[in-house]
This record gives C-alpha cells, structure tokens and sequence, in this order.
C-alpha cells in the first residue's frame, strides 16, 4: 500500500499553516516530528480526510482520497489531538457506538470491543463511566476507538500526550505489532517515541517537510557535531548565548555542558556520541524553551 502526500498547501486567513508538503509513504511507522505550530495537527487532519487542503491532493494507491469517500474510512483509524469522548458513556458503551459509526454489526462490534478492551488494558474499567477517567486512560480509549476497524492506515496525533512512562512504552509496543502491513502516522515532539517506533521520521518546520531519514541516518547526519564541554559556572550564560546547548550538568568538577554545533565549540570540548535530543535540538535549538532543556544539578 502506498499513500502519497502530493504537494499539500494549507493556509488559514492568508496565514500558510502548511506549504508544499509532498511525501510518499509505505507500510510502516512513520513519525512527523516537529515543535509547537509546525503544521502537524494541519497535515494530519487533511490526511484524515477532515480537513481541505487549499491545494495538492492525499492518494491512496494511486487513487484520491476525495473521492474514495466511505471506502477511504473503512481502512482508515484517526486519533486526533484533542479527542472529545461522550462522557456519560462508559468505556464499553462508547466503544460500541463508535464501532456502530464505522458500520460494524452487533456481533462483531462486540468482539472487536472486547478484544480492544483488553489491548488497551481497559478491560477491568470497561463498565465504568469515562467522566470518571483519568487523562491517560481516555487517550487509551481513543487508541481502541482508532484500531476498532483494523485499519490499514492509522493516523495518530500526539497520542502519547498525557501518558505515564508505563503506558507510553505499552503504547509503542502495540504500534510497533500494528504496523506490520499497515502504514502508521504519527506526530510527535516526544523524541523517545521516536526513537523506539519509527523507521522513517519527517522533520517539519513552518509547514514545510525540512528533512526525511531513518533514526539512524539522522543520527549519522548529526555525527561529531555533539559536543561535550565542562566550564565554570560563570562561563554558561556566555556559551549558552553562542551554542545551542541541550543538558547542563552541575557537578563538583564544575558545568558541564552538551553543545550540538557545526564546529568545535571550544579547543576542551570534546566529540560525544549523538542522540535524537541533539537531533531536536539541532533542528529546532532556537525554539527550545529553558523549560525543555535539560538540567541536572548532581553536587
Ligand atoms: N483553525 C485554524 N485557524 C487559524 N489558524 C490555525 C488553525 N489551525 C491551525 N492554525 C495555525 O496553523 C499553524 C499550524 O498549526 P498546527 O496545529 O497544524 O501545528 P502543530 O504542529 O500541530 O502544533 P501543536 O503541536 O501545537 O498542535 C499554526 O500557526 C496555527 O496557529
């Protein structure tokens, strides 16, 4: 199976949310990486066939999305972001609704429900009613609500958002069994995610697809351009102004720091092996919050 993002523009009030984004996907997971108002959201909901593109076309083996219609949502599994679930209904029962929406009969709506349940570890709270969730739980309900007609292409924004590290890597177990034979998209800003599930991760910024590779490749691309340096305390604010700088380590030989730079930050600094933190911050350095970056004090 093939799906073709071909040359997507979307622009909202004159204001361009996404700006040629042209990608082919097979089977497998692929993960949209990006921060804050990159266009993710945007590019997954047109993907889902919800929203419109103002230009450029989704096809699916060659064939149009806008056209499949009913066809294009029986293979189709969609969590979006923000993800509104009837409250008053329990876990089941909201399930059975949504497998009612997508044409299952009683029996096997039934089946599929349980089996969900189960996957989903939800099983035991199946009666209960969802205003009685927690935020974690409901995000795993809206994974059993998209999985409930086996999709071959499942479209998944942000879905470990608001998941303890527990469920996250049960959560990346199951797409990683999932994905065999299906096409998976996923948007992320949890490198973790990213690191344990895709195979394929696109790099997206300002609406455009900046860069495409495998973990590894990215990894190699970023190669002998992490930097280890330790410093004084009154040298960071200086360095920080000049590098991009990830974690900052206090410890009782002074500061050291993790630098993702080009050149050689400083003669002492010396190569580290890379990781997909420092691809992040490679790409997106300048729009990392002091909130994000990492630091530890271990005196
Ligand atoms: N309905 C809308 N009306 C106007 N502008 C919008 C609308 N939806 C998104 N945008 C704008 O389009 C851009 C891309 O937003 P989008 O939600 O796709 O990004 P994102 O990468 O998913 O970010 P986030 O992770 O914060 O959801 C942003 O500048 C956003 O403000």
């Amino acid at each position: 199976m093939k799906l073709q993002i071909e040359n997507i523009s979307k622009s909202y009030r004159g204001k361009d949310a996404l700006k040629n984004f042209h990608v082919e996907l097979s089977e497998g997971v692929h993960a949209l990486l990006g921060p804050n108002g990159a266009g993710k959201s945007t590019l997954m909901r047109i993907v889902a066939g919800i929203l419109r593109p103002s230009t450029g076309r989704v096809l699916v083996d060659g064939e149009d999305i806008a056209a499949m219609g009913e066809r294009y949502r029986d293979i189709l599994g969609y969590l979006p972001q923000s993800f509104g679930i009837y409250k008053r209904f329990t876990a089941e029962r909201f399930l059975m609704y949504i497998a009612a929406l997508k044409g299952l009969d009683k029996s096997s709506a039934e089946k599929k429900v349980s089996e969900m349940l189960q996957l989903v570890n939800l099983n035991d709270v199946r009666h209960v009613k969802v205003s009685k969730f927690s935020g974690g739980m409901k995000q795993r309900l809206g994974i059993a609500q998209a999985l409930l007609n086996d999709p071959k292409i499942l479209i998944v924004d942000e879905p470990t958002a608001g998941l303890d590290p527990k469920e996250r890597i049960r959560f990346r177990n199951l797409l990683s069994d999932f994905s065999t034979n299906r096409i998976v998209l996923l948007s992320t800003h949890i490198i973790s995610d990213v690191e344990f599930v895709a195979q394929d991760v696109l790099i997206i910024k300002n609406g455009q697809l900046v860069n495409r590779n495998t973990p590894e490749g990215f990894l190699r691309q970023i190669e002998r351009k992490v930097w280890s340096l330790t410093c004084t305390e009154r040298q960071v604010s200086t360095i920080q102004q000049q590098f991009q700088v990830g974690s900052v380590t206090r410890t009782r030989d002074g500061v050291s720091l993790r630098i993702v730079s080009d050149q050689q930050p400083s003669p002492n600094a010396e190569t580290v092996a890379p990781t997909l933190e420092d691809l992040y911050l490679y790409y997106f350095g300048e729009e990392v919050t002091s909130d994000e970056a990492t630091v530890t004090n271990v005196v």
